[in-house]
């Protein structure tokens, strides 16, 4: 059993407020998209996955108690709706790909006019609905496949592994990403260790990752961002594996700040490392990780623990959120539901079955570009 970071049962929408956690384990409601919206700006859930998840299941709730009086006038709510919950979080790209998906969508039922208001309206909350039970589904896939691979790897014995940020069941809709091979390596009685940072500022390790390990029982241990080359120096891991907020075409990957510098002592000690994640978070559109949008967040995230200053008052503060591995230190492979792939592959391999993946959507009309 894994924590749940959402719940959602008889239309009602809750999270688990991760900026309590692990002192408090506090579920609040979430019942318009400007509760979701906020919750997921201030971080009370988070991850690329779940934050896709919430933002749309927060249209879902508030569209069950709306009344419209047109399939026109559902399209544009639904629009709007969604392109203002892009607007809370912009590196991960999981809500923007699930924002297009959803209003092609909407645009394909307008326009077909076979489909009334109604069937509209149920056709698009299902959709939604149906991308908690997808993701974990997505997520043991690809986590089966991560491990099989870090496993050949090392001839069936069992690994240490070193891992970064929060993508377990706190990040997505319960099983994880690069935490679900952790999870599956664990199951299969291969994991000999994992090592957790505890991921400056937001602490998602220390707070969230460790949570996860020890409700658990994996046999973990926790250290600071700063230890992991002398840790790999004197201790060594079999391999790291991350998550990512966005991997584009060529294979680079924005995740978590501290992952590059992860990746570099990696290559460094000749560590293969893994990236994690599930197709809705590959943005086929983005030829290389240069022109992704890193988000930078409140200073205070820095220079305050728990509201106590932990910093010289006036100082100066840089914090931005995520930062990009350049493909060619992802030198394990990306982990995916549909196999492990080298980054310099994904443009021949992976981009193809993303772009026509929508096509399988039932109530797609081609109405415009594809929303991949
Ligand atoms: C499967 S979660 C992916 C990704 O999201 C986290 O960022 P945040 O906690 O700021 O939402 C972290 O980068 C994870 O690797």
């Amino acid at each position: 059993m894994t924590l749940e970071a959402i719940k959602y049962e008889n239309d009602t929408l809750e999270i688990l407020d991760q900026l309590l956690l692990p002192g408090e384990h506090k579920y609040i409601p979430i019942s318009s998209v400007e509760d979701g919206w906020k919750a997921i700006k201030l971080m009370q859930v988070r991850g690329a996955p779940a934050i896709a998840i919430v933002g749309c299941l927060s249209l879902a709730v508030e569209l069950k108690k709306t009344l419209f009086s047109s399939k026109e006038e559902l399209s544009k709510f639904i629009e709007e709706k969604l392109n203002y919950l892009v607007t809370s979080r912009p590196t991960a790209v999981n809500m923007g790909k699930a924002a297009k998906k959803f209003i092609q969508k909407s645009e394909s039922l307008t326009t077909n006019s076979k489909f009334t208001l109604q069937d509209m309206l149920k056709r698009i909350v299902t959709a939604i609905e149906e991308m908690l039970p997808n993701d974990i589904s997505v997520n043991k896939t690809l986590s089966k496949y991560g491990a099989d691979h870090i496993l050949q790897m090392f001839n069936d014995e069992p690994v240490d592994i070193l891992t970064h940020c929060n993508t377990g069941s706190l990040a997505t809709a319960g099983y994880g990403t690069a935490l679900g091979v952790i999870r599956t390596l664990h199951e299969r009685k291969k994991l000999l260790h994992v090592y957790c940072t505890e991921t400056r500022p937001y602490n998602q390790g220390a707070r969230l990752t460790a949570y996860e390990h020890v409700y658990e029982k994996m046999p973990a241990t926790l250290i600071c961002d700063s230890m992991v080359s002398t840790l790999m120096d004197r201790r060594g891991v079999s391999a790291v594996i991350v998550g990512a907020d966005r991997v584009v075409v060529n294979g680079d990957t924005a995740n978590k700040i501290g992952t590059y510098q992860l990746a570099i002592a990696a290559k460094h000690h000749d560590i293969p490392f893994y990236v994690a994640c599930p197709t809705t978070t590959f943005d086929p559109h983005l030829e290389t990780g240069k022109d992704i949008h890193i988000e930078e967040r409140p200073h205070e995230e820095m220079t305050h623990f728990n509201g106590v200053s932990v910093a010289a008052p006036g100082i100066n503060c840089w914090n931005p959120a995520f930062d990009v591995t350049p493909a060619s230190l992802i030198t394990g492979g990306i982990v995916t539901e549909f196999g492990v792939f080298k980054p310099s592959e994904l443009a021949e391999k992976l981009v193809p079955i993303v772009m026509s993946l929508h096509l399988e959507d039932p109530d797609h009309v081609n109405t415009g570009p594809d929303p991949s």
